[in-house]
């Protein structure tokens, strides 16, 4: 069996809702690298407390709403995912558990054997979004690669992939057919340097 089993997807997370656990330092990371993504994702933000960089980031953020409370099984209701980030792991664990009562989707940050997915390094070129992993196993790593990835990569990429889009636009023909071309046009891309 393969050591690695995850499979990534890339979320429209501007019409998905999602429960934040915690306002603190690992609250205020997780927010912040969701938003760099997906500026307009549907976030509902629980905590006793948020700290103030927390606050300032979610003010600026159209679609983040601040619930100052203790978690309660109820802000479940209505949540696609689940976010838990609070510094007790008993109330982490509380709400993956009933999370998963309800089958949604939980992240207890900093914990991988408490999820059900991770969060990963990101990199947004335009139209183009790389997602990073390391399985787990050093999150730094995703982080460098990430940094490496946003620096070696320029932002004609996103030219590319709209240029590529209007040609197959104008393909006229059968799919089979604007298979074939795409592959032939793009082909240079994985050709190998005699
Ligand atoms: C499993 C996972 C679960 C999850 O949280 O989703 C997880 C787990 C843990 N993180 C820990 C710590 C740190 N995490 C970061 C940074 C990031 N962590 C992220 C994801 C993930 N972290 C998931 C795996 C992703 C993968 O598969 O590679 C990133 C990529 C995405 C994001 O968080 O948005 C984001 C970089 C974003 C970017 O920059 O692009 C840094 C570095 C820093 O902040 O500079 C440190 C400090 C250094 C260190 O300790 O390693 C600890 C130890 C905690 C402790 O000891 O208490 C654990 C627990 C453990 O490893 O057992
Ligand atoms: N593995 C462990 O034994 C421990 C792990 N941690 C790590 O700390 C992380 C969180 O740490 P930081 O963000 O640095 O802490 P922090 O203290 O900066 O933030 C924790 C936040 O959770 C909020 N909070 C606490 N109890 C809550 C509750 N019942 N309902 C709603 N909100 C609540 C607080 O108001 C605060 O805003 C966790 O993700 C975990 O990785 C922290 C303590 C122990």
């Amino acid at each position: 069996m393969s050591k690695n089993q995850l499979y990534p997807i890339f979320l429209k997370a501007h019409e998905l809702n999602f429960l934040l656990v915690g306002g603190g330092f690992v609250g205020t990371e997780k927010l912040t690298f969701l938003l760099k993504s997906s500026p307009k994702a549907q976030v509902t933000a629980v905590s006793k407390e948020f700290n103030d960089e927390f606050l300032e980031i979610a003010e600026s953020a159209p679609n983040v709403t601040l619930i100052q409370d203790e978690y309660q099984e109820k802000y479940l209701g209505g949540k696609h995912i689940v976010i838990a980030a609070t510094n007790f792991p008993e109330i982490n664990k509380q709400i993956r558990d009933e999370a998963k009562e309800r089958f949604l989707l939980v992240n207890v940050a900093d914990t991988p054997n408490l999820c059900d997915f991770y969060l990963g390094g990101i990199v947004t070129k335009g139209n183009l979004k790389i997602a990073i992993s390391t399985n787990g196993k050093s999150p730094t790593t995703a982080k460098r690669l990430r940094q490496l990835l946003e620096e070696v990569l320029p932002e004609e990429v996103d030219d590319l992939l709209e240029n590529l889009n209007a040609y197959r636009d104008t393909l006229k023909g059968d799919f089979e057919y604007k298979v074939k071309a795409m592959n032939e046009i793009t082909g240079l891309l994985v050709e190998k340097k005699g």
